[in-house]
């Protein structure tokens, strides 16, 4: 498979028990794209970036991570990632900061700006407050850090917005934006709404019930679809074919 993709995979298929969720899914994310991963409740997407993690393993298919394959190359992609998938946990009796410094050691960097990234987010000034006493968006905003403090090429993120306000949301999408344009990373983002991805999304993956049922840039859907990803999204999980 070619290395011009962040994420390749083919015929990619997971089942739990007898049941197969994921049926021969192929999906490719371009080096330097925003892809935007929109699927109905229960679609796939987070089995999915699991296995793209290595936290599950696939049943079928062949799955590669920034040139690697997934089930030999494990960790040396870890170092190369940053994630954040279902609900982050943190040492709650810590700082935010405290927290990204765990990160860190435990990534083996040893360089990285913490107040920098804290600003980044929009956490300056939480200072020794322990993350318990966090609000649900301060803890997403320090998911986030978490998740590129280590300046890996490939950004997983399973619902990132998840719990913020508008204001956050669109400065999350605008620190999205930079850590692609000025830090070079790709970003493999999840999200049930679909104003969202057709915001910041460069191409969108569609999922539902398990198969990855088109790949497309939104500058193509913007062009060819009067009422944009939303037509194009509804057309296509139910069935229908109108816009093929
Ligand atoms: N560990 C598991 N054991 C059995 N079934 C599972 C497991 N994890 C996920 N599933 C099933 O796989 C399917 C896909 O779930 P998944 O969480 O990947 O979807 P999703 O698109 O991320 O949904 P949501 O948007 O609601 O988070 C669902 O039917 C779910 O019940």
């Amino acid at each position: 498979m070619s290395s011009n993709f962040a994420v390749k995979t083919e015929g990619l298929s997971k089942t739990f028990l007898d049941k197969e969720v994921i049926h021969s899914c192929t999906m490719s994310v371009p080096e330097g794209a925003i892809y935007g991963f929109l699927g109905p409740n229960g679609a796939g997407k987070t089995t999915v970036m699991k296995i793209l993690l290595g936290l599950l393993t696939p049943t079928a298919g062949k799955v590669e991570v920034l040139g690697m394959d997934v089930t030999e190359e494990r960790n040396k992609i870890l170092t190369q990632v940053g994630s954040l998938i279902e609900i982050p946990v943190f040492f709650e009796h810590l700082s935010a900061e405290e927290n990204l410094s765990l990160h860190l050691a435990y990534m083996n960097v040893e360089k990285a700006d913490i107040s920098k990234v804290l600003q980044m987010v929009g956490l300056v000034g939480t200072g020794s407050k322990p993350v318990s006493k966090f609000s649900l968006g301060m803890r997403q905003r320090l998911a986030i850090a978490r998740s590129f403090i280590h300046h890996p090429k490939l950004l997983i993120l399973d619902e990132p917005i998840n719990g913020l306000d508008p204001v956050a949301v669109r400065e999350m999408r605008n620190l999205f934006l930079t850590l692609v344009h000025d830090h070079g990373m790709t970003i493999l983002l999840s999200s049930h709404i679909i104003s969202e991805i057709e915001h910041i999304a460069d191409i969108v993956g569609i999922i539902a019930e398990g198969r990855v049922e088109r790949e497309i840039p939104i500058a193509d859907i913007k062009t060819q679809f009067e009422n944009g990803l939303e037509d194009y999204f509804f057309d296509i999980v139910s069935g229908g074919n109108q816009f093929a």
